[in-house]
This record gives structure tokens, sequence and C-alpha cells, in this order.
């Protein structure tokens, strides 16, 4: 459904002069500096997909995002969104493309809710009766109603989020993508975006690609995620491989009925069956009077074994693991 190959992005940007009149002297001057936004970027998303883009500011996300829509021209290389070239066919794939920029609103700002949703559906010629089920649909799904006769600029951030979602469904695209649209709102809100894009997702067939700094986002919502840094793509796949790659360990806490008794270091290893590196598998990281605290990579190491190792320590009452934060995981890619 879109097909990315060996996509690039420079930017030309003029040197800005230093000292007396530097304003006016950069209007004139003919230096240059390049900025490689996008290097080489290839990927392709299937119909359906639910897709996470991330990486930290700069590195060429809304950069992707704006090509692949056809607001910008790439340097080198292709887009194909159902076969079609965004650039050159800007038009007719923007009929099947919804786009929501968080930090932007397309709707009108003076205008009541209701009439941008007129303005808009007269633009990608949307016959009435579609429109009007369509905002139906859509305004039920997001509650729309409340706000539905106040202007935009009225609107609180979490109901403009949402006027803006059910706006760029009203010509029923088959693609969303989305930049950042829980951006600076509260819990409640953003859960009741995120459960809006996943029914979209799953109810309503829609391919999704998702922009955000939120990892709450991604972890809920995306079954794949593609990571962009320095114009590159640093890792694409899904978000449980991503963690087994990064290898950070799982806490787990095991608390004992009375007493237990640890090993002596050098017999702290799990069974010898295993064949593994002790050093490597497992770390006791905090040992109070009931409870332990151990690191251990579950790439190397099954719960299970951790499990027959401690309980031959002392009797075990409980035993709790926390997976690797999904935020650390993303810094150490970052
Ligand atoms: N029109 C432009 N002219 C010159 N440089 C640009 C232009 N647009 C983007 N850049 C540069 O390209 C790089 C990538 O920018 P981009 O906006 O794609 O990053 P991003 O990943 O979306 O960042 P953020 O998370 O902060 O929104 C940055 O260094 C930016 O300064």
């Amino acid at each position: 459904m879109i097909e990315v190959s060996g996509l690039h992005k420079q930017f030309r940007t003029p040197v800005v002069k230093e000292g007396r009149f530097a304003g006016i002297r950069t209007l004139f001057t003919r230096e240059y500096r390049m900025k490689e936004a996008v290097k080489d970027i290839s990927f392709s998303i299937q119909k359906g997909d639910f897709v996470g883009y991330i990486g930290p500011n700069g590195a060429g996300k809304s950069t992707t995002i704006k090509m692949l829509t056809g607001i910008l021209h790439p340097s080198s290389g292709e887009v194909k969104i159902n076969g079609i070239n965004p650039h050159k066919h800007r038009r007719q794939v923007a009929k099947r493309l919804g786009v929501v920029f968080g930090q932007r609103s397309q709707l009108w700002w003076d205008l009541p809710v209701k009439d941008s949703y007129d303005i808009l559906a007269h633009m990608y010629k949307v016959a009435p009766d579609e429109k009007e089920k369509r905002q139906g649909e859509m305004g039920e799904l997001l509650d729309l109603k409340e706000f539905w006769l106040t202007p935009v600029r009225k609107l609180s951030l979490g109901q403009r989020m949402r006027a803006d979602i059910a706006a760029s469904m009203l010509h029923d695209p088959d693609v969303l993508f989305l930049d950042e649209p829980t951006i600076g709102l509260d819990v409640t809100a953003k859960r009741s975006i995120r459960g809006f894009l996943k029914k979209l997702n799953s109810e309503f067939g829609k391919t999704i690609l998702l922009t955000t700094h939120d990892m709450d986002d991604i972890e809920q919502l995306c079954e794949r995620v593609m990571v962009i840094n320095h114009g590159q793509l640093s890792y694409e796949g899904t978000i449980e491989n991503l963690r087994d790659k990064i290898g950070l360990p799982t806490l787990i806490r095991v608390t004992f009925h009375g007493t237990y008794q640890l090993p002596a270091p050098q017999d702290q290893c799990l069974p010898v069956e295993l064949g593994l590196d002790a050093e490597r598998t497992f770390q006791i990281v905090d040992a109070g009077s009931h409870e332990v605290h151990i690191e251990a990579n579950r790439q190397q190491v099954k719960a299970m074994d951790i499990l027959r190792m401690v309980s031959g320590w002392g009797e075990v009452a409980d035993i709790h693991m926390e997976e690797p934060d999904f935020e650390d995981v993303i810094h150490r890619v970052y």
C-alpha cells in the first residue's frame, strides 16, 4: 500500500552572515549549507498496518511524512501510495489520504466545527449523504455533539484534536498519517484518542502511520515500529524484537515466607544443565529480610529457570516481574 525506496531529502539553506546588517546581507548571500534531513530510507507498509514512526527531535520524521503526502519533493528516491506517486499526482493521492498534524489544525479558527466540515466536504467533493453518514459516525465515536457549533478557537486542545481527527476522515481515506495526535493532552483525552485510533484501524481497516514522542502511544497502538535517527532508519520491526535486541534486564522481585538463604557468591548460578554463564544471565541487585531483587536478561534465561533457582533459597511466597520500561529501551536506540 505504501512503498518507499531510497528516499533522500536535502535542504539548501543560506549561511547566515554575522555583524552589521547581517539579515540584509544574508538575503543576497551566495553561500549555502546543505542539510541531509532524510538519507536513503526504504520501507513498505501493508494495508491495515498500524506503524509507529519515531525518532528524536530533528531526526527527519516530519520531512518523511511531508514527502509521503506530496507536500515536499524528494531529492531522490521514490514514494508510491497505492501505486501512485504523491508528488506527480498530489490531488489523486490526497483523496486516499487523511493527515493530522497535532501541532496545527486544519480547521478554520473562527468558524464553528460544523462549518469547517462543510468546507472540507466541498473541497474533497464528498457527496452530501456520504458526508452526513460519516459525520454522524465520527461524531458519535468522538463525541463531537457538545461542541458542534462552537468556533474552533474556543475548543479545548482535546476537543480540537477530536474534531481534527474526525475531519481527516470525512472523505473516507484508506491511509492516515498522524503527526503527534496526542501532544499536550491529559490522560483521559489521550485514552479517548487512542481508543478511537485503535477502532479506526481494527474495525474500519484504516492503514495508519503514527509519529509521536509518546512511547505509550506506540506501545498501546502499534504492531510495528520504525526508528529514524539522523535521517536514517536504525530499526524496523516489532516492539517485542526491539526489546530483545536492546536486551535491557527484567527486574524480578521474589518474596519469601520467613527467612531465606542466598548461596555463596561463587554458587550463585543457574542450574548447570542450562550451560549458561551465570554472570551474564542474572544479578542479585538487592537483598532485604524477606525479599530479593534479581535482574535477568530474558533473552538468555527463562522465568521458570529463575523460579527453580530461587525456590532452592527458601519458601517462595510471591514473584513479580517488571519488564524494562519502553522509554528506556527507546532511549538506548536514540
Ligand atoms: N525547510 C527546511 N529547510 C531547512 N532545513 C530543514 C527544513 N525542514 C527541516 N529541516 C531540517 O531537517 C532536519 C529534520 O527535520 P524534521 O522536521 O523532519 O525532524 P523531526 O524528526 O520531525 O523532528 P521533531 O521531532 O522535532 O518534529 C532538521 O535538522 C531540520 O532542521
